[in-house]
């Protein structure tokens, strides 16, 4: 069973965005985090910097959207050329109709969880889906540390995926690196954002492989991995 990592371009330099683009080659895929000011206390990038960017690398995009009104906003970033846009359920107004309308436009859409946001109100959401991403740091800033009292949610995700019968990605996102990776896949995550542990390194695209092969270790033995 495969795992992905995805890096997360906060913790690059801004000004070099295509190099580091390049500096994580090999990366399933790169994640931009998308900061509006009002829904978190910080501010990165928008639609015109995603547009730049999808030309620029093979990588595709995944765009995590920490903005408000991602009803009116999101499919603006599939037509930037994200390949997958996640969306807070926290900030939609319509959650089922604004992941039609992602998939209809040609993305993968996908659902965040701030921690204080339980998974049990969305199960009969999750068929629209094809991610969804439990946030393990309050959203906003990279660098925290990773919060452990998230992996019992993660667990319950992955069960209610089991249930439903489903082949969507569970994505985690904050704190993820070598020291707590393999819990996350232990609790049933197979996609991993990782910021910090990533461009903080020597050698971004062998720290890549190295995440992957440690996390592999752990999701191909896993009850739950039917393959991507
Ligand atoms: O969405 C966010 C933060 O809100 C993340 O994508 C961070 O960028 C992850 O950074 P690290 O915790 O891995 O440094
Ligand atoms: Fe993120």
């Amino acid at each position: 069973m495969a795992a992905q990592i995805n890096p997360s371009i906060l913790s690059a330099d801004f000004a070099r965005l295509a190099d580091e683009a390049e500096a994580v080659k090999g990366a399933d895929w790169l994640h931009v985090d998308v900061m509006d000011n009002h829904f978190v206390p910080n501010l990165t990038l928008g639609v015109p910097i995603v547009e730049s960017l999808s030309r620029a690398t093979d990588t595709p995009l995944d765009c995590h959207l920490m903005i408000e009104d991602p009803d009116r906003w999101a499919p603006q970033y599939v037509e930037a050329g994200a390949g997958s846009v996640t969306f807070h359920v926290e900030a939609a107004a319509a959650p089922v109709r604004l992941a039609r309308e992602i998939r209809a436009k040609g993305a993968r859409a996908s659902m965040a969880l701030k921690p204080a946001t339980p998974i049990e109100p969305y199960e009969d959401l999750l068929p629209e889906l094809d991610m969804l991403l439990i946030m393990t740091v309050e959203p906003g800033f990279g660098g925290q540390a990773f919060l452990d009292i998230m992996l019992p949610k993660i667990r319950r995700t992955r069960e209610l995926i089991s249930r439903h019968g489903l082949q969507m990605w569970l994505q985690v996102d904050g704190g993820v690196s070598a020291e707590t990776i393999e819990r996350c896949a232990e609790a049933g995550a197979d996609v991993f954002v990782a910021g910090s542990a990533v461009y903080g390194t020597e050698d971004p695209a062998a720290t890549v492989r190295a995440l992957r092969a440690q996390a592999e270790r752990v999701t191909a033995g896993a009850a739950w991995a039917c393959g991507h």
